[in-house]
């Protein structure tokens, strides 16, 4: 069963008096397979974090349904909302999000606590991925006593612990040197390998893209182009996302000429 089912989604941020209203995104349609791991691509103000947004219930759509597992997620009510995020949807933030007042183990544990569940419950599992994600030394330490590379990974395991359908990752690498960004991305991959994980990636990096099994690509809040992977080598999808990204650009150059 296909797991996210997007279907003519519209969003339109309402303006402020006199300022105009703006379409983010524009009739997007796509589905995703359970287990795929798909990158979203496109230029600044593609309308890529709304997409993520919509789809964690963050924000609401101007139209359009988005279907998980077969259920119409819009229609949820806001309380509905909050829980359905708590128990489906694993956000993984540029900026880490860790709360500085609470120490490895319990910024990872929180979204448990969150679901009222104990974090006994869940103690073998924070193993595994503690362990596998090479932060179980590092539980006791606080978020500000970590190097950036550090901090994303126990955002990733936070994202992970409630086992959610769904991870929704925007520009996770951003702020991350290269070597340790390349090092994120082998730990996203091995998560998408190992725990069979659907995760959506938004990035401008055409390196994460490579790492990918689709590529979407937005332009003006509607779908440019999407390409898959298939059995290519990593470093032959990373020409093809290249080409792309190049023919998105010259397209919006000539646009802009006309
Ligand atoms: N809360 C908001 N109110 C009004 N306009 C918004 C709001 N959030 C986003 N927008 C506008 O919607 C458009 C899409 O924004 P979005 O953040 O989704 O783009 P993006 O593709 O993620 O961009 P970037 O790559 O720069 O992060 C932009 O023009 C942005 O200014």
């Amino acid at each position: 069963m296909t797991l996210l089912d997007i279907r003519q989604l519209k969003k339109t941020y309402t303006a402020r008096i006199g300022a105009q209203s703006y379409t983010a995104l524009n009739n997007i349609s796509f589905t995703v397979e359970p287990g795929e791991f798909v990158a979203i691509m496109g230029p600044s103000g593609a309308g890529k974090s709304t997409l993520l947004q919509l789809i964690a219930t963050l924000e609401q759509p101007t139209s359009g349904q988005i279907f998980l597992n077969g259920d119409d997620i819009t229609l949820l009510s806001e309380m509905s909302r909050t829980h359905f995020r708590r128990k489906n949807i694993g956000f993984i933030y540029q900026d880490f999000r860790l709360l500085d007042n609470l120490n490895v183990r319990e910024n990872i544990y929180l979204p448990i606590v969150l679901n009222s569940r104990p974090p006994a419950s869940m103690k073998k599992y924070f193993e595994q991925i503690t362990t596998q994600l090479g932060i179980a030394d590092v539980l006791n330490r606080y978020p500000f006593e970590l190097s950036g590379g550090q901090q994303q990974r126990v955002a990733a395991a936070r994202a992970l612990i409630t086992q959610p359908q769904l991870i929704l990752a925007d520009e996770p690498t951003g702020s991350l040197d290269s070597h340790t960004a390349k090092k994120f991305l082998q730990l996203l991959t091995m998560i998408h390998e190992q725990m069979h994980s659907t995760i959506l990636l938004v990035t401008h990096s055409v390196l994460a893209a490579s790492y990918c099994d689709r590529v979407l690509f937005i332009n003006d809040g509607m779908i440019y182009t999407e390409i898959y992977r298939g059995n290519s080598p990593q470093n032959q999808f990373f020409n093809s996302v290249t080409r792309v990204i190049s023919a998105l650009e010259n397209s919006i150059e000539q646009t802009r000429e006309l």
